[in-house]
């Protein structure tokens, strides 16, 4: 237990609520901000440990410039949930961070972890990225029995992981919203894996970091879970309706959509392979039907199997 720590958690979503939840019950003082409480008050950084947050990524630049005015204590250790990619900048939210706080220790949270099943007690394991004492620190604060918490120094790893997953996952959702069965997204998910370590590598990531929690992890959870809003979005889109439809039939955030644009644009430039990507990109920009998607990535010429990095 921890009764004088304190906490700041920046964003009222499901994944705010529930690191509040696992918060408190670690017996950290919890201090929530949301934009609809209004600005964010100087007397809410006051005296804190940790500032987390989880916000989309939409909204990360516009908070982080608030916060880095308020000038918190060079202590606070900053903490991004955040799992998308600023489409204008195609910068991560740590990247955003460090930019407006450059004197904050900055770690990242990521991993298997939706919000729902942890809102009712089931375990879950996540990893904390970037330098080893502040992830020691969050380790420790946040750490429990049923959110075992690893920590990994390869920061940009652990966040390009999250980040990477939620593309898959939209191709998985349209996989099964096509009722292509259990083998077809078992390919996707692992050829997934292989363009995210192509990516990852590429963007500074190490290649073992993706083999675990935040890469594989994530991926084998929001993959084949319908609590996943981004293969919510993927299923719908594969049952014949359009993206808006399926936006609004999915409740919450889907950084996926973005992200996949964002990604495909990237690996264009820099000559990666992403053909899951590109196809995700093609169905979300109504280029290509799911169907026709699905059959462009099976005519695909052969190949070897290739590990990247
Ligand atoms: N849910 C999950 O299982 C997990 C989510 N994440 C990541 O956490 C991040 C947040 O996701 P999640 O909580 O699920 O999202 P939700 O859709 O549940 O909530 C988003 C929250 O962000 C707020 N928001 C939106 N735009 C702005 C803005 N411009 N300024 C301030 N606040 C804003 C919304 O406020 P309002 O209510 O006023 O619209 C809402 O409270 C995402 O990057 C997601 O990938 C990571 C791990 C697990
Ligand atoms: O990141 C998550 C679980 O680890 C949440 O996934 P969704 O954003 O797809 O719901």
């Amino acid at each position: 237990m921890h009764p004088h720590s304190s906490v700041l958690i920046l964003g009222l979503g499901s994944w705010g609520q529930t690191l509040s939840y696992l918060f408190r019950q670690q017996g950290c003082a919890v201090r929530l901000w949301g934009r609809s409480q209004g600005a964010l008050g100087k007397d809410l950084l006051d005296n804190i440990d940790l500032l987390v947050s989880a916000l989309p990524i939409k909204a990360v630049r516009d908070v982080a410039q608030r916060v880095a005015a308020l000038q918190p204590s060079p202590d606070v250790i900053l903490v991004s949930a955040t799992k998308g990619l600023e489409a204008e900048t195609v910068s991560t939210a740590a990247d955003i961070w460090q930019t407006y706080c450059p004197n904050q220790a900055l770690v990242v949270l990521s991993g298997p972890n939706l919000a729902a099943e942890i809102q009712q007690g089931l375990p879950a394991a996540a990893v904390v990225g970037g330098q080893a004492t502040a992830t020691k620190q969050v380790q420790d604060l946040l750490g429990s029995a049923t959110f075992r918490l690893y920590s990994n120094e390869d920061r940009r790893g652990v966040e390009m992981g999250g980040i990477f997953k939620n593309v898959i996952a939209i191709a998985c959702g349209v996989n099964d919203g096509l009722g292509l069965g259990v083998n077809a997204r078992s390919a996707l998910i692992t050829r997934g894996l292989v363009e995210m370590v192509r990516v990852g590598c590429h963007w500074g990531g190490e290649a073992a970091t993706f083999y675990g929690l935040s890469g594989l992890g994530d991926l084998l959870a929001t993959c084949t879970s319908s609590l996943s809003r981004n293969y919510q979005v993927g299923w719908h889109l594969g049952q014949g309706k359009s993206l808006p439809q399926a936006l609004e039939l999915t409740h919450g955030t889907a950084e996926g959509v973005n992200t996949a644009l964002v990604l495909y644009r990237y690996a264009q430039h820099h000559g990666l392979e992403i053909p899951i990507t590109a196809m995700v990109a093609a169905v979300l920009q109504e280029q290509l039907t799911p169907q026709a998607a699905l059959t462009h990535l099976l005519e695909r010429p052969f190949k070897p199997e290739t590990t990247p990095c």
